[in-house]
């Protein structure tokens, strides 16, 4: 059984550095990202707010919300990027996420060199690597490529090869933004019915999109984020018509 349990989850980004803002500059950024304030002189930007989130298998969440509404930063904090200031998390189950997937492979090693050692980061043993490197390599379609340092790779290669990696494993819990933008058209067809059977042998997902269909498509409850806040949650349609709301919007 997989469960994610986040209690009074509040993150504060600390701006070393920034300058006095305007009072004009404080009204301007009202509408956009999480509240601004001051803490002993420290700029801090409030990027989650008092967020409570229970999820169990089965559970399929999409995070929606303006820009700045503080979905990346509760992916980063599910996925243990970020801790919270204040708050508990509590994560029982293995976490795969899409979150900067082509960051952290090494420069100078091949491609299959980086399979090994990505794998072996994502707690993998050799073996168990070996058994699924004919079909991450077959995949990737990189052919040659794969014996050549991943410094040579273009955007679209590297992606093609973290995709790869990641979608072989087994996650209980997936955490997931926008994840194969690059790529070429025909990649992209070919990625989806891969991702799709990954989300599905997931228990429990949580996906941070803009897109209505894709929260209609692939999420069964939502939570409505308003400068850090939760603004909704529950029910796909109440949620999404809430968001289109005067309510929300102001
Ligand atoms: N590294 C950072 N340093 C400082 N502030 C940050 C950082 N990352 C995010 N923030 C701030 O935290 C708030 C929430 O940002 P976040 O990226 O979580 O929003 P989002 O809902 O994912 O937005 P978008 O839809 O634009 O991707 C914003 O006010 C943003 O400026």
């Amino acid at each position: 059984m997989a469960r994610i349990k986040v209690e009074n989850v509040t993150l504060h980004y600390p701006i070393i550095g920034a300058g006095d803002r305007s009072v004009k500059n404080r009204l301007l950024n009202f509408a956009t990202g999480g509240k601004i304030t001051r803490d002993s002189g420290t700029m801090v930007v409030t990027g989650l707010d008092r967020i409570d989130l229970e999820l169990r298998d089965g559970d399929r969440l999409g995070l929606i919300g303006h820009n700045g509404a503080g979905k990346s930063t509760l992916l980063k904090v599910l996925a243990g990027i970020y801790i919270p200031t204040q708050g508990s998390v509590d994560i029982e189950g293995r976490v795969v996420s899409t979150l900067n997937i082509t960051l952290g492979f090494e420069q100078e090693a091949t491609g299959f060199e980086n399979i090994f050692l990505r794998g072996r980061l994502l707690g993998l043993t050799t073996a168990e690597i070996e058994d699924k490197l004919e079909e991450i390599a077959e995949f990737t379609e990189l052919g040659k490529y794969l014996d050549l340092p991943v410094r040579v790779y273009s955007s679209g290669m590297l992606m093609r090869l973290a995709f790869a990696i990641m979608t072989s494993l087994e996650s209980e819990i997936l955490l997931m933004d926008e994840v194969i933008g690059t790529g070429d058209a025909r990649f992209i067809h070919k990625a989806e019915a891969r991702l799709n059977e990954f989300m599905n042998k997931a228990k429990i997902m949580v996906i941070a999109s803009h897109s209505d269909d894709v929260i209609r498509e692939f999420c069964n409850t939502a939570l409505l984020l308003k400068n850090g806040t939760p603004f909704a949650q529950g029910e796909i349609e109440e949620v999404l018509e809430i968001y289109q709301s005067a309510d929300y919007q102001t």
